[in-house]
């Protein structure tokens, strides 16, 4: 178990940390000759020229450059994760998905990766791919690293000890990590299995979002994100590095564990943030609030207001709007939603949206309660109540999501049966 003083609180904030006293330059970023022989390496996270207050980047100070690799070849694993883009017509259908099976193969983090929604090319740095992921086995010898965006883990099942380039991170199903683009990480699996989303951001880097009227506080507070310190292994074995890159994967191997940063600063970095620290807002008056008042992170498209992605939760709150129809009202949204389940039940669905389920309601398509969900709301009685034991999440973005073959291939057959039956309104006379 990773403890207290291994994390520092803060979003995008400048961090120093050296795993060893003395690692760390003082007042520069590259000296001459770096402690001990390290070597100095900049990892950008935007570009040099990005305004300040979007810059992102950190120095890395580490026991070989990371440039000492050989060619990588194409990786033959993995075969749902990262299968190309889909060609075929985007049908206008609302689709979901029951929870991956359980992995029986014992495969990684990596090898139990399956992509079910992507969109955009990564080449063209907008976009996000949902991936789900299915594991019984720890990344030993082998690596990761994600040259198409920063991927954002939403743990369903099971904890995941992130061993990261910066530092190590464990999470668990309820918090969410992030691991930014470029940075190669191995992931352990404490409990043995684990299962879970992974959003995968091509496009702009995930933030906070504004809060306009709500004021200086409120939805997720930046203290509440947690930075690992360094550390960093001296592995010096035969160690596999996968990588995506352009939305293929690609593998080498190096001879050392590239996990090997001894010290690093900067404001690019991963973290891990609680989800039950977040302060939900809503009505305390009337009508169901957009489901932006839930936003926890987004990443911004070149239009002001229309997000690339937008990471959306819907926590355990209480429900008081009166002479209101409290769930999800019906709609047809210019973005598109992907949708996942934590735990619990989703008050928009009584049944065939299960924990670790998905589902897809993309640009324009119907959707909102279920049968049995409108029923149940429109006929309860209105005193407060609270909604709990749940935890459901959305990925909204600007670009319809394009299901994978694999995707297309196991939707549940009968997704539109819930919104069919229901009675017609009766006009008067
Ligand atoms: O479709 C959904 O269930 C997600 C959603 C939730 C909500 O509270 C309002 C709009 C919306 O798209
Ligand atoms: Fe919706």
């Amino acid at each position: 178990m990773i403890t207290g003083d291994a994390y520092v609180g803060g979003f995008a904030g400048h961090v120093a940390t050296e795993a060893v006293p003395g690692a760390l330059p003082i007042g520069r970023n590259s000296p001459q000759r770096p402690a001990f022989g390290l070597y100095a390496e900049q990892l950008s996270g935007t570009a040099f020229t990005a305004p300040r207050a979007e810059n992102r980047r950190s120095w890395l100070y580490r026991l070989r450059p990371s440039a000492a690799h050989p060619p990588f070849r194409s990786y033959e694993g993995a075969q749902l994760f990262a299968p190309g883009a889909e060609q075929a017509p985007l049908p206008p259908n609302r689709l979901r998905w029951d929870p991956m099976p359980p992995d029986e193969d014992g495969v990684d983090l990596i090898d139990g990766m399956v992509t079910m929604l992507a969109n955009r090319d990564p080449a063209s740095l907008e976009g996000v791919a949902v991936h789900r992921y299915a594991a019984s086995r720890d990344m030993t010898a082998r690596a990761f690293v994600d040259a198409d965006g920063e991927l954002l883990f939403v743990p369903q099942a099971g904890r995941l000890t992130l061993l990261t380039e910066l530092g190590r991170i464990e999470v668990g199903p309820g918090m969410i990590a992030l691991v930014p683009r470029g940075v190669r990480f191995r992931a352990l699996l404490p409990d043995g299995r684990a299962a879970g989303y992974v959003a995968e951001n091509h496009g702009s880097l995930f933030r906070l979002p504004e809060l306009g009227p709500i004021g200086a506080n409120g939805l997720a507070a930046a203290r509440d994100f947690e930075t690992p310190v360094a550390w960093y292994e001296d592995v010096r074995q035969p160690f596999g590095l996968v990588q995506k890159y352009m939305g293929t994967l690609w593998t080498t191997t190096l001879d050392h564990s590239p996990l090997d940063v001894v010290a690093w600063h900067g404001n690019l970095a991963p973290w891990r943030y609680d989800l039950a620290r977040f302060n939900a807002m809503g009505t305390v008056s009337f009508d169901h609030p957009d489901p932006s008042i839930f936003t926890v992170l987004t990443s911004p498209s070149d239009v002001p207001g229309r997000a690339n992605a937008d990471f959306v939760i819907f926590p355990p709150r209480w429900m008081v709007a009166e002479d209101t129809f409290r769930p999800p009202w019906f709609h047809r949204n210019v973005m598109s939603e992907a949708m996942g389940l934590i735990h619990g039940t989703y008050d928009a669905k009584a049944e065939g949206f299960a924990p670790g389920g998905l589902s897809l309601h993309n640009l324009m398509a119907g959707h909102g309660p279920d049968v049995a969900s409108w029923r149940a709301a429109s006929e309860a009685t209105l005193a407060p109540h609270r909604l709990e034991g749940t935890l459901a999440f959305m990925v909204e973005s600007c670009w319809p999501y394009r299901p994978t073959a694999h995707a297309l291939a196991t939707a549940q057959p009968d997704y539109d049966a819930c919104w069919a039956d229901f009675p017609v309104a009766k006009l008067p006379g």
